[in-house]
């Protein structure tokens, strides 16, 4: 298993051996500190128009559980906020702790949340996802932080698939989703230039992330980790601590779409 991970033999502390860029300008994660963040005047609101009919599947890729969107026109696109043109939905994932205690990538003063949900849109000024994922204004994720409380029904959807994704590689159908419906009702953000949070870890991202979180229940964390690393014919190991720390803001900026 020479392939990148998050074990000691291969996780966050090892990528930089084969992907140098983890030491480089704008890596992310970042712990977000609110009182050094500037509240920006000129950036708008989120403007996220997703439509139901572009979600296609739902896939255990071996690090995250990701469902993913067509993205052959401009069916669900994410315009507005801190970005100039419009960018398309291409999946959305998570990343989780194997307590309740820590899992989110993002930090806010230090505080870990239990999980984070990312959903990741590419500029439309570049041909494909691919040429974009390697610009510096190629990405943009929108960071949606999971809470302990409620039981959340729009999550339990996503839950109810997992049983047919347990193993790395397997995939199953997962249409009519409109992940609107998984955002908190306010959209207040903070925005700064970062990376990817897995290998390749391009700076090619521009981070959105949401102020406020939504719940989620500790039962429903417990299906998230119900999932496995591994594919069907290895040796099982639990999906939990998927995530990166967070890593040195160095010469950035975080801005503030509220006061
Ligand atoms: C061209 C290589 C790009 C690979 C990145 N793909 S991605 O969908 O943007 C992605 C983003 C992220 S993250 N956490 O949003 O940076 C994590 C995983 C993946 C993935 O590939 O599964
Ligand atoms: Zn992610």
């Amino acid at each position: 298993s020479h392939g990148w991970g998050y074990a000691d033999h291969n996780g966050p502390e090892k990528w930089c051996e084969n992907f140098p860029v983890a030491n480089g300008p704008r890596q992310s994660p970042i712990d977000i500190q609110p009182s050094g963040a500037s509240f920006d005047e000129s950036l708008k609101p989120l403007k996220l128009q997703y439509d139901p009919s572009t979600s296609l599947d739902i896939l255990n890729n071996g690090h995250s559980f990701q469902v993913t969107f067509a993205d052959d026109d401009d069916s669900s696109t994410l315009t507005e906020g801190p970005i100039s043109g419009k960018y398309r939905l291409k999946q959305f994932h998570f990343h989780w702790g194997a307590s309740d205690d820590k899992g989110s990538e993002h930090t806010v003063e230090g505080k870990c949340y239990p999980a984070e949900l990312h959903l990741v849109h590419w500029n439309t000024e570049y041909p494909s996802f691919g040429e974009a994922a390697s610009k510096p204004d190629g990405l943009a994720v929108v960071g949606v932080f999971l809470e302990i409380g409620a039981a959340n029904s729009n999550i339990q959807k996503l839950l109810d698939a997992m049983d047919a994704i347990k193993c790395k590689g397997m995939q199953t159908s997962f249409t009519n989703f409109d992940p609107t419906i998984l955002l908190p009702e306010s959209l207040d953000y903070w925005t700064y230039l970062g990376s990817l949070t897995t290998p390749p870890l391009l700076e090619s991202v521009t981070w959105i992330v949401c102020k406020q979180s939504v719940s989620v229940s500790s039962e429903q964390m417990k299906k998230f980790r119900s999932l496995l690393f591994t594919a069907e014919d290895e040796e099982a190991c639990c999906m939990v601590n998927n995530y990166r720390p967070p890593q040195p803001l160095k010469d950035r900026e975080v801005r503030a779409s509220f006061k």
